[in-house]
């Protein structure tokens, strides 16, 4: 009674927030791959990585409906009979790296300028133990094309801690009759192992309900937090990928769960966040795994609030859309703010910050973080790219004073 009374007398900024999460929605495509079974999926996010992974499965012979109004309905019980397709998957790195191992022989997957220059070894060397035999460009980049498949078991140490390694070989282990042991050395975002006992239900009919996504809604937190307000938002709430939500409480944020709850194994909640101090000065490693998408805007949310700072454990960020460890470290240098780059971490005392232009290459987090930094006068490329996780952004932020450039 006493919270009730206290929320009702601070000022509150509602609004509708519908951005399904990113991780969920390309597994939850993905099952009709695995099982023969109709899905219908509600709150898919609608955005470019999704449509790539879509387009995949239509290419594979899965029917599919939408999405229209992030809604999607999948169908695998008749499989249309097409073989030897080449597959464009955009930029979209979680959509080559959970399928591969369950595409069919002599399909072809190709991505854009960016996706063409990540490497895929971290995915090829295990598969390949596993007994796959597959072609890819030099350096492990791709295209790549599966040649042959033998599912043998495999004992395996996750050096990197990356859950699309892992979801790529627990997802292979699904029709195979061996067994694939495999040790995290930090734990990744589990989405893949929790749907799994509903995989194994007997039933052809599912319904998912995909929460918002928590990596895109790190942005209308920082955004509020950085202009001081007071606001309610839904989100998913998965316990290793909140490690940004935890550090903000860590460093003396105040919220007020409003409802949790738990649908199709993954935890859903509404949360009411009001004042905020920054306390905290060290990130350790060990919590890098749980927040690795949300790094940028927490530098660019320490660098707003005036903060000293130290980031350990970086040496993931090396692998996404953009080498993000560099492209972070570089664009803030330009702003005029002290920054030190050791091998996998930084250190970096905030300023003002200077005009410049900020190259988001072709990387989503990138430009999204620095707009919602709210530098000012700083000219930021390619805002194409919100359209790889968060079509809406604009609606939501559109505050006029930044600018644009296309940079190619
Ligand atoms: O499994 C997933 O859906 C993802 C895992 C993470 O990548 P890594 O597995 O490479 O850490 C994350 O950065 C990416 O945005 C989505
Ligand atoms: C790294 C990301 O995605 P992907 O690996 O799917 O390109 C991301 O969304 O930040």
């Amino acid at each position: 009674m006493k919270s009730y009374f206290k929320i009702n007398c601070i000022k509150i900024k509602k609004k509708k927030i519908k951005v399904g999460d990113k991780s969920l929605s390309h597994r939850s495509i993905i099952y009709c791959l695995i099982k023969n079974c109709i899905i219908e999926i509600s709150n898919i996010l609608e955005s470019l990585d999704i449509l790539s992974t879509i387009n995949l499965c239509k290419n594979i012979g899965i029917y599919m409906y939408g999405p229209i109004n992030s809604y999607l309905l999948a169908s695998s019980l008749k499989k249309k009979n097409m073989k030897n397709k080449i597959s464009y998957i955009g930029n979209s790195g979680t959509t080559i790296r959970i399928t591969l191992s369950l595409l069919i022989k002599n399909n072809f997957v190709i991505g854009d300028k960016s996706l063409n220059k990540r490497t895929m070894y971290r995915i090829i060397k295990p598969l390949t133990l596993i007994g796959y035999v597959l072609q890819c460009k030099k350096n492990f980049f791709t295209p790549i094309i599966i040649i042959k498949k033998n599912n043998f078991g495999l004992k395996y140490n996750l050096v990197n801690s990356s859950s699309q390694i892992k979801s790529c070989l627990l997802l292979s282990s699904l029709n195979s009759f061996f067994k694939i042991f495999l040790k995290e050395k930090k734990k990744t975002r589990d989405h893949t192992e929790r749907f799994f006992p509903i995989l194994k239900k007997k039933i052809k009919n599912f319904n998912i309900k995909i929460p918002n996504d928590f990596s895109s809604i790190s942005f209308i937190i920082s955004y509020n937090l950085i202009n001081k307000n007071n606001f309610i938002l839904n989100l998913g709430f998965n316990k290793l990928r909140n490690g940004f939500f935890e550090y903000l409480l860590n460093s003396n944020l105040k919220i007020f769960f409003i409802k949790k709850k738990i649908y199709k194994n993954e935890h859903f909640a509404k949360i009411l966040f009001f004042k905020f101090f920054i306390k905290k000065n060290t990130i350790f490693s060990e919590n890098i795994s749980k927040m690795i998408d949300e790094i940028p805007i927490l530098l660019l949310l320490l660098i707003k609030l005036k903060n000293k700072n130290k980031i350990y454990g970086l040496e993931e960020l090396k692998f996404k859309e953009s080498n993000r460890f560099l492209s972070m470290y570089y664009n803030i240098i330009f702003l005029g703010v002290k920054i030190i780059k050791k091998k996998n971490y930084l250190i970096f005392k905030s300023k003002n910050i200077h005009n410049n232009y900020v190259k988001s290459l072709s990387d989503h987090r990138l430009f999204m973080s620095f707009y919602i930094g709210n530098v000012y006068n700083v000219k930021i490329s390619n805002p194409e790219n919100i359209l790889s996780s968060f079509p809406s952004f604009f609606n939501l932020f559109n505050n006029k004073k930044n600018n644009y450039y296309v940079y190619k």
